[in-house]
């Protein structure tokens, strides 16, 4: 039997109004928060209410429209210049995932439009929503194609192991690497998904288990430590996951613990895949070195499951994100197709088609 899927949108422009699902109250409440002004969307995007790269940039393009809307300018240069200034601040929220600064830029670039057009500032504000409502309806289209080229990597009763949440709630709809389970279960395949809790944020443990559960999709739990023993055992075919970043040689920004699980999966010959919007492809960005990492305060570590887990003034190291060296990635799947090494070339040609 197929089963239709049901999206959880994280992000919606209802009545005239930017309204966000609380990520960071999931799953014991479903909370949504009606975002009035331009320093509640950079909080939103910075406290992680809303957060995985996708999400972060429609935000992000919406907060550009809150932040302009009312702003009384006489002509289309001095709202440029506001819509300049308010990019630039909400750019300023987090530094790894590039969909951010390329919605952003985005917005920018259809000011600088309406302004050579001619436009007067209330035209201008109607093409800023106009493409803030774009942004997230192409990503909705591009998740989908995703996944119809992640599926021809699974087969019927396959074992999936995925890290952090890369879900619906981290895109417009589908999400990345969640796409191709979804669009399984729509087919009535039985996939078997492992999903890593993700330690320090819990991620998958309160994103990824829960969109999935709902989904009816057959999902397990699995803390970060025990994905080495669910390989030996034998259980999983493919590790798929999101991205931040994929720089130009194909080196993968994404949450921390990625990378060794690339390194894992190396070890018990199994394919590594990333899923990868083209919004997520960073030509700018020669190596995985250049990507600037974020690191987030101790107390996500200290005090991060709801009680004081590690002694106060402990040192913590605590970075958001790591880098999976290109070596280790079996393929990108982007919304153009499977790009395989050398990527270096074959992530330059993607963008010329
Ligand atoms: C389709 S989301 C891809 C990535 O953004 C995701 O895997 C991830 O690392 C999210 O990190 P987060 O810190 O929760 O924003």
């Amino acid at each position: 039997m197929t089963k239709t899927y049901q999206p959880l949108r994280s992000v919606r422009w209802e009545d005239d109004e930017l309204v966000l699902l609380d990520q960071t109250k999931l799953p014991e409440q479903t909370e949504f928060l009606t975002l009035k002004d331009v320093k509640q969307v950079w909080d939103a995007i910075e406290r992680l209410k809303v957060r995985g790269a996708p999400a972060i940039g429609i935000t992000a393009a919406y907060g550009v429209y809150v932040a302009v809307r009312h702003f009384p300018a006489a002509t289309a240069e001095e709202l440029l210049a506001e819509v300049k200034k308010q990019a630039d601040y909400l750019a300023t929220s987090r530094p790894t995932a590039v969909n951010l600064f390329w919605a952003l830029n985005r917005m920018v670039k259809i000011a600088e439009i309406a302004t050579a057009q001619g436009q007067s500032p209330e035209a201008m504000k109607r093409m800023l929503l106009v493409e803030a409502q774009a942004i997230q309806a192409e990503d909705e289209a591009v998740c989908r194609a995703i996944g119809e080229h992640a599926l021809t990597l699974f087969s019927d009763g396959i074992g999936v192991l995925t890290h952090c949440n890369a879900g619906g709630l981290a895109t417009a709809k589908y999400g990345t690497a969640t796409a191709p389970m979804y669009l399984a279960h729509e087919k009535g395949w039985k996939i078997k998904v492992f999903a890593d809790e993700t330690r320090p944020v819990l991620q998958g443990a309160r994103l990824t288990a829960y969109e999935l559960q709902q989904a009816g999709i057959d999902v397990t739990l699995i803390c970060d430590n025990m994905a080495a023993k669910v390989m030996a055992n034998g259980w999983v075919q493919a590790v798929i996951v999101g991205t931040d970043r994929v720089a130009a040689n194909g080196d993968v920004a994404n949450k921390i613990g990625t990378y060794g699980l690339a390194v894992l999966a190396r070890a018990h010959n199994i394919p590594f895949y990333v899923a990868a919007p083209l919004s997520s492809i960073d030509l700018n960005t020669p190596t995985g070195k250049e990507i600037p990492i974020e690191e987030r305060e101790a107390d996500e570590i200290i005090r991060g499951m709801g009680r004081q887990i590690a002694p106060n003034d402990i040192k913590v190291y605590n970075p958001a994100f790591d880098v999976t060296p290109h070596e280790l990635v079996t393929a990108i799947i982007t919304e153009k197709g499977i790009v395989r090494a050398p990527y270096k070339e074959n992530l330059r040609a993607l963008f010329e088609k």
